[in-house]
C-alpha cells in the first residue's frame, strides 16, 4: 500500500487571468488576422524585442559564432555527433518496402520526410541551446529539406551559444523570436516567414499549449511542457544522489514535478533531509525551492512491483531507475518518455550529451506517445498496384460485396468494374 511521505498541495494551481489556453488563443488569432503586425507587438510587449527583421542574416550567425568560445562550440559538435548517431540508427528502422502480399497484389511502403519544419528552440529562463540539437538534427538525419528554427531573444540579449547550436545543427532559417507569436507565425505563415507543415519543440506552458491549438492546422510532434521527473528507488539508492537528480530537473521552473517512489521508508526520509540541505545549496533554489515545495512527492510503497504500478500511473517525462536490478524495469514500465537505468547515467545525460532525444512527453502523455524522434519527421505513406486481371476481378468481386453490406453504392460499382473483363459495362450501367 502506497504511503506519501510528501505531497503536492492540490490547491496550487494558475493565478487567475493567465490560463495559457486563453493566452495561447489571443495570441494566435491576433497573428492569424494581423501577420507581421501581431508577432512583432507581442515579441515587444512579452520579450521587449521588436527588430527590423527577426530573421538572422549571414553575417549575424557569423557574428554569434564568433562570440562563443572555442570549447563550448565543440562540446556542440560533440553532443550534435552523438545525437546525429542515434537518430541515424534510428532512421535505419523506418525502411521503404514493397511485397506480393497474394498473387498480383503489390502492396508499398514509402518513408518521405516531412517538407518544412519549424523547430522551437526554448530560451526564456535557460539559453536551451541542447534543444535545438534535438529538434534539428533529426530532422536533418530525417532529410527535411526546410527546417526554419525560432528561439527568444528575451530582453534584447542575444542568445550566441544557442543560434551557434541552431545553425551547426543545419538549420535552414532561423528566427529570433519567441513564445506563442513564434510558433503561431510559423504555423500559419505571415508576410515575412513562410509557414511550415509540422511543429517541433518544448516550450513552457505557453508554447506547448499554442502548440497544442495549431495541431490540425499544422503537424505537431507531441505535447513536450514542463519538464518531470519520477525515480523509483529501493535500499540500496544513495539519498544523496536521489535529492541531486530530484532538484536537476526541478530547475526548470516552478511548475515541474519531481517524484520519488519508494520501497524504503528510510530512503524517503533521508531524501527529504537531503533535498532541503541541496537546495539551499543550489544556486538556481529560487525555481527549484518553489518546483519542490509545490509538486515535488516522496512515496513509499510496499514492493517494486507497486513502485512500477506507480510509476505507470504518474507517466512520468523522465522515469529514473535506482535499484538493485535496474534493468528489470524494462519488462515492468509501459509508460515513460525516457528511461535511466542505473546510477552511473542520470536525466542530465539524457537533457544534454548521451544522443537520445530530450523532447519528451509531459502532463501524461507518456501513455500513449514516446518522444520526438527521426521517424516523427518522416511520413511512413502506402501504396498500391494490382498488376493481373485475376487479382483485380478478386478484389474486385470481395469489394462490391464488402461496400454494399455497408450501403455503399458508388464505391460497389468501382469494384463491379473491376470484376467484369476489361472493357465490358457492368449490368447497372
Ligand atoms: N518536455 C520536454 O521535452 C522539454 C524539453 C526541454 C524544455 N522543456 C520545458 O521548456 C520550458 C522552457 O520554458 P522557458 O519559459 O524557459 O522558455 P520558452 O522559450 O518556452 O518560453 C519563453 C517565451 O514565453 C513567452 N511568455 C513568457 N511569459 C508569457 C506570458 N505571461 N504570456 C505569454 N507568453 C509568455 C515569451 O514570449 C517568451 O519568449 C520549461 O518549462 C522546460 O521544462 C521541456
Ligand atoms: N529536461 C528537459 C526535458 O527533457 C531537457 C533539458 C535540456 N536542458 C536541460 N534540460
Ligand atoms: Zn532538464
Amino acid at each position: 500500500m502506497r504511503r506519501i511521505v510528501k505531497g503536492a498541495p492540490a490547491s496550487v494551481s494558475m493565478a487567475a487571468g493567465v490560463d495559457p489556453r486563453t493566452v495561447a488563443a489571443e495570441i494566435i488569432d491576433d497573428v492569424r488576422r494581423n501577420g507581421d503586425a501581431a508577432v512583432r507587438a507581442h515579441s515587444e510587449r512579452l520579450d521587449k524585442w521588436a527588430p527590423e527583421e527577426f530573421r538572422l542574416s549571414e553575417r549575424q550567425i557569423e557574428e554569434s559564432l564568433r562570440r562563443v568560445d572555442r570549447q563550448t562550440l565543440a562540446d556542440i559538435r560533440q553532443v550534435q555527433a552523438n545525437v546525429r548517431g542515434f537518430a541515424e540508427r534510428q532512421r535505419a528502422s523506418l525502411r521503404d518496402f514493397e511485397e506480393e502480399t497474394q498473387p498480383g497484389v503489390l502492396l508499398g511502403q514509402r518513408c518521405i520526410p516531412v517538407g518544412a519544419v519549424g523547430a522551437y528552440v526554448p530560451g526564456g529562463r535557460y539559453p536551451l541551446l541542447a534543444s535545438a540539437h534535438m529538434t534539428i538534427v533529426p530532422a536533418k538525419v530525417a532529410g527535411v529539406p526546410r527546417v526554419a528554427a525560432c528561439t527568444p531573444a528575451t530582453g534584447g540579449d542575444l542568445p550566441h551559444a544557442t543560434i551557434a547550436a541552431i545553425h551547426l545543427a543545419g538549420a535552414d532559417e532561423i528566427y529570433l523570436l519567441g513564445g506563442v507569436q513564434a510558433v503561431a507565425a510559423l504555423a500559419l505563415g505571415t508576410e515575412s516567414i513562410q509557414r511550415v507543415d509540422m511543429l517541433v519543440g518544448p516550450g513552457n506552458a505557453y508554447v506547448a499549449e499554442a502548440k497544442r491549438q495549431l495541431f490540425g492546422e499544422v503537424g505537431i510532434d507531441l505535447f513536450a511542457g514542463p519538464t518531470e521527473v519520477l525515480i523509483v528507488a529501493d535500499e540500496s539508492a544513495d539519498p544523496f544522489v536521489v535529492a541531486v537528480d530530484l532538484l536537476s530537473q526541478a530547475e526548470h521552473g516552478p511548475d515541474s514535478p519531481a517524484v520519488l517512489v519508494t520501497t524504503s521508508a528510510g530512503l524517503a526520509e533521508a531524501t527529504l533531509r537531503e533535498v532541503d540541505d541541496q537546495l539551499g545549496k543550489l544556486p538556481t533554489r529560487d525555481v527549484a525551492g518553489p518546483a519542490w515545495r509545490d509538486h515535488g512527492e516522496v512515496i513509499v510503497v510496499d514492493d517494486l512491483e507497486e513502485a512500477f504500478a506507480v510509476a505507470d500511473e504518474y507517466a512520468s517525462e523522465h522515469v529514473q531507475v535506482l535499484t538493485r536490478e535496474p534493468r528489470l524495469a524494462l519488462d515492468r514500465l509501459r509508460n515513460y518518455g525516457s528511461l535511466f537505468l542505473g546510477d552511473r547515467t542520470c536525466v542530465s545525460f539524457g537533457d544534454k550529451v548521451i544522443g537520445t532525444n530530450h523532447v519528451l512527453p509531459t502532463r501524461g502523455a507518456a501513455r500513449y506517445t514516446g518522444g520526438l524522434w527521426v521517424g516523427m519527421y518522416v511520413k511512413t505513406v502506402t501504396y498500391q498496384e494490382v498488376t493481373t486481371d485475376a487479382a483485380s476481378a478478386y478484389l474486385g468481386e470481395l469489394c462490391g460485396r464488402a461496400a454494399r453490406a455497408e450501403r455503399f453504392e458508388g464505391h460497389a460499382r468501382s469494384g463491379d468494374l473491376r470484376a467484369q473483363p476489361r472493357g465490358h459495362r457492368p449490368a447497372w450501367a
